[in-house]
């Protein structure tokens, strides 16, 4: 099996998905002749053509709108992004196109598209270019939001995500993508997109996170481990809808939970499974649950970045803190 980066994860995905089923097409600023701004489609337009790879004008409510029209007839549209800052002109067609063709149809048309965009900061990039707003499109009834935190997850989730009938948004964890490798096979098998993944269990406390935070999070669970705290780590993988059952059994069996979050503080996804876990496992909590998550600021410039992301240190802190209560 080939060791894979997760862009490239994703450039398989998306031409095995154009191999598969000839109604996908790919779209967006610079996809085709270029590759695009991270070369997720690079050799796409060579293989299947301009007119399944479109270069778009840079104009991303043209992107989105394009897709919306494209998905209502019939097509499978995968829009790219080039960054999360630039998704904002699509909510106007996410909100009020995309996620409610099935309600307004009654189950006439639905809306079977992909927006893909880079996720999250740690590139050194300036404003724009490293936004992680995940929970405002969380927001969005009708929509599905999936973070693959690895080259394999890419891969399967992606999958799913094209073939799903419904609008998804594709958050690309922009620091992982040449950043790991993992084995992929081109086996044109998708991953679950309502499933969360046990990434190591433990008794203690639980630790939740998705795409790229869960390098520093796995990582505070090594440290964790060798002060004797066996932290069990979920990756939530899909935001919208998310596998509350699989956080409410980690829950129940650790009594404790810190969710980790690079995003804003206030009205975080964070927040959301905070409400779950005291709407149905407020009896099993030992601690109150905590979140590790970036500041309700601007994300900084490069000399400030990393003090703004959750570091190691402040999840270690804080599922130690959880332990305090017994
Ligand atoms: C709204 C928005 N979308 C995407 C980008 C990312 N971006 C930066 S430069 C660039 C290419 C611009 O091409 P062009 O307008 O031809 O100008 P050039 O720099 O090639 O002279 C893109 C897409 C951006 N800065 N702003």
């Amino acid at each position: 099996m080939p060791e894979l980066t997760l862009v490239e994860a994703i450039n398989l995905a998306l031409g095995r998905a154009m191999a598969d089923d000839p109604d996908v097409v790919v779209l967006g600023e610079d996809v085709g002749v270029n590759g695009g701004v991270f070369r997720a489609t690079v050799g796409l337009q060579e293989r299947f053509g301009p007119e399944r790879v479109l270069d778009t004008p840079l104009a991303e409510l043209l992107i989105s709108g394009l897709c919306v029209g494209m998905a209502a007839q019939g097509l499978k549209p995968v829009g790219e992004i080039q960054f999360m800052g630039f998704i904002y002109p699509c909510l106007d067609q996410l909100v009020n196109h995309a996620s409610r063709l099935r309600n307004r149809t009654q189950g006439r048309l639905t809306c079977p598209m992909v927006l893909r965009t880079p996720h999250g900061a740690g590139i050194r990039a300036p404003e724009h270019h490293s936004e992680s707003t995940e929970a405002m499109l969380a927001h969005i009834p009708g929509l599905r939001v999936v973070v693959p935190s690895s080259p394999e997850r890419a891969y399967g989730l992606l999958l799913a995500a094209i073939r799903d009938p419904d609008p998804v948004v594709f958050l690309e964890p922009t620091r992982l993508y040449r950043a790991v490798k993992g084995e992929v096979e081109d086996n044109g098998e998708a991953l679950p997109m309502d499933r969360a993944f046990v990434e190591r269990e433990g008794r203690d406390v639980t630790l939740i996170s998705w795409g790229a935070m869960l390098k520093e999070t796995m990582a505070a669970a090594d440290a964790l481990a060798d002060e004797g705290i066996a932290a069990e780590v979920i990756d939530l993988a899909t935001l919208k809808p998310y596998d509350e059952n699989t956080v409410l059994r980690s829950v129940t069996k650790t009594g404790r939970c810190v969710i980790v979050h690079e995003a804003a503080h206030t009205g975080g996804f964070g927040a959301e499974i905070a409400a779950m876990i005291a709407e149905r496992g407020l009896s099993s909590l030992l601690a109150p649950v905590t979140r590790v998550t970036g500041y309700d600021t601007i994300i900084p410039m490069a000399r400030l970045e990393q003090r703004y992301m959750p570091s190691v240190g402040r999840i270690v802190t804080a599922a130690r803190k959880a332990q305090q209560y017994n």
